[in-house]
């Protein structure tokens, strides 16, 4: 999974997929494609599937049909560890963080080993740089808002191709979204990281997203670039 992709092929790309818990059938057959170096927003209201989606591309939950591709290779029932060893990471809505750690272990931790160490965490520090004057604090002891900056600033550690990020806003106050977005931005210029960022917050999203699909009941129900009218065909799904 190393070898280099081509350049135009998708990051991402998810053809019919289905998956579900049981006998509950949540994705009805999703098919989309991420470019390289995007930032794709899925949007979509409470239990429409979008957490499922993301639990099925990384393998947590068994996808029942369809097909995922990484970088031009089938990746359905790929180990886990070999996923995030291939460049992908997730920066979860429900798995905290390590709370009795500290700040500076919880982001040692997101990497193999020890080598590249003082380069990365300078680069989240240059992010976050709260960080940095707190490393030795427990993470568990953080606010809400500084908890979400150190989960994506451990998802940044490893420098991923692929950042799987999921509501990350919900609940913050404006100017940390402002910094996440920033971070976002940043990461995706200097390093040419593709996100997939699944969200509710539609300011957020378009603030930061070139495209966008909305998951309606476990399908794709509307997608586009984030332009003109973005704002209000989303804001209609969201709505009904
Ligand atoms: N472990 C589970 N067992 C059974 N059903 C589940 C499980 N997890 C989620 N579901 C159901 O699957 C559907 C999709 O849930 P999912 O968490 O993917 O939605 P979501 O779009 O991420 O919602 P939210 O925005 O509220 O996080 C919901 O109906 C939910 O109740």
């Amino acid at each position: 999974m190393s070898d280099p992709a081509p350049a135009d092929t998708a990051v991402l790309s998810l053809d019919g997929v289905t998956s579900g818990y049981g006998p509950i059938s949540v994705l009805q057959g999703v098919s989309l494609a991420i470019r390289p170096g995007e930032i794709f927003a899925l949007m979509g209201k409470n239990g429409m599937g979008k957490t499922t989606l993301l639990k099925t591309i990384l393998g947590a939950i068994r996808a029942r049909g369809g097909r995922i591709d990484y970088r031009g290779r089938p990746i359905l029932g790929a180990d886990p560890r070999a996923l995030v060893e291939s460049g992908i990471a997730y920066a979860p809505q429900d798995q905290p963080l390590f709370q009795d750690i500290s700040i500076r272990d919880n982001l040692r931790l997101a990497l193999q080993g020890d080598r590249q160490l003082g380069a990365a965490l300078d680069r989240v520090y240059g992010h976050f740089p709260f960080l940095r004057d707190r490393l030795g604090q427990k993470a568990g002891t953080l606010s809400g808002g500084e908890q979400k900056m150190l989960i994506i600033a451990r998802a940044l550690m490893m420098q991923p191709k692929l950042l799987l990020i999921d509501e990350i806003s919900e609940g913050l106050q404006p100017t940390v979204v402002a910094r996440i977005a920033q971070a976002l931005r940043q990461e995706r210029e200097s390093r040419g990281t593709t996100i997939l960022l699944v969200e509710q917050n539609l300011r957020f999203a378009l603030d930061v997203a070139d495209r966008w699909a909305v998951l309606k009941l476990g399908a794709i129900e509307d997608a586009g670039a984030v332009d003109d009218g973005a704002h209000d065909r989303i804001l209609r799904h969201l709505q009904i």
